[in-house]
């Protein structure tokens, strides 16, 4: 087995700042009602944990910016994220970035960009279509599906302008946008990023568990397919996974023509917000989020 040259790449050391203002803006624009006042009102702020991906978005852009891949084809495939402490309203911390691994798809490769603070540690992996025949290990397949009954079907319903609102928030790569850039990277038109999609799905799943979604305290989950702006997604969810501490559900999404576009989720909280009520005993009954989308 041949190893790639950017495994291991050490991609530096970065501070990162934030207010109020980005918490507040990034929770609305992946989808927070403006009623969910401890996501949107600085006086009662809690952050939400996937704000740090937007932070440390530079780590992924840094590789691409070396010519380590095709960045005009070069899609999110999946994600991970582990919460050491919550975000503050407002601060700045120091990341660093690591190239931990570079798996040989053959025609592609796959580039997991991890990123360390002491808020959290998360890995981005890179889908890169053709820089993968290198002769390396082909490394991680595709998730599995929980082999026990899924409980029942959440909507995610994205909204027309959330792409463009996003790509505001630090991830501006043209394929969210512009729709010759899309084509370039084989989709039809504008596409949403993976990590607005994914915190999006978190918001239903949490109440769906009866959990604060600024509690995430570990999260994975593949981009299977794109997710255009305007797609009104089911998330399909198993309610824990065998761990004996916090609220975990492992999660799956489809968009409305059935493509899986989330698989392999798996969510797991820190507290539950309140006692489940007699009214909502069913962790996964049927309901619809974002009402004004
Ligand atoms: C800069 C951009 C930022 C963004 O936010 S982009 C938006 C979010 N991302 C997306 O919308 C991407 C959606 N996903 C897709 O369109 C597709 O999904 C892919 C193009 C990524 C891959 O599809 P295909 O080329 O058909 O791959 P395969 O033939 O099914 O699998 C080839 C190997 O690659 C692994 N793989 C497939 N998808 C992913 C993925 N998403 N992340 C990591 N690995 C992936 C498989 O398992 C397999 O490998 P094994 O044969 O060893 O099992």
């Amino acid at each position: 087995m041949t190893a790639s040259p950017w495994q291991g790449r050490a991609l530096g050391t970065r501070t990162v700042s934030w207010t109020e203002r980005d918490a507040i803006l990034y929770a609305l624009a992946v989808g927070a009602p403006a009623d969910r006042l401890d996501l949107v009102y600085e006086e009662r702020l809690r952050v939400l944990p996937t704000f740090a991906l937007t932070l440390a978005q530079w780590a992924p852009d840094a590789l691409g910016a070396t010519g380590a891949f095709d960045v005009t084809t070069a899609v999110h495939g999946s994600q991970r994220l582990v919460v050491k402490r919550p975000l503050e309203p407002s601060g700045e911390m120091a990341t660093t970035a690591r190239v931990a691994a570079v798996w040989d798809k053959g025609s592609a490769a796959v580039f997991d960009v991890e990123v360390s603070s002491d808020h959290f540690t998360a890995t981005w992996s890179v889908f890169a279509p053709g820089s993968g025949g290198f002769g390396g290990e082909r490394g991680p397949s595709a998730p599995r599906r929980p082999d026990r009954p899924a409980g029942h079907t959440l909507t995610v319903a994205t909204h027309a302008r959330q792409a463009a609102f996003y790509r505001l928030l630090g991830d501006r790569h043209a394929m969210h946008i512009d729709p010759a850039a899309a084509a370039a990277a084989g989709m039809d038109r504008p596409f949403l990023h993976g990590l607005c999609t994914l915190a999006a799905s978190l918001l239903p799943l949490a109440d769906a568990l009866g959990v604060h979604p600024a509690g995430l305290v570990e999260l994975d989950a593949r981009f299977a397919a794109p997710v255009y702006p305007g797609d009104r997604l089911a998330l399909t969810g198993w309610a824990g996974d065998g761990t004996p501490d916090g609220r975990t559900a492992c999660f799956e999404a489809a968009a409305g023509d059935g493509r899986a576009v989330l698989t392999g989720g798996r969510a797991r909280f820190r507290e539950p917000a309140e006692p489940p009520t007699p009214e909502a005993p069913d962790a996964f009954a049927d309901r619809t989020e974002n009402p004004d989308a």
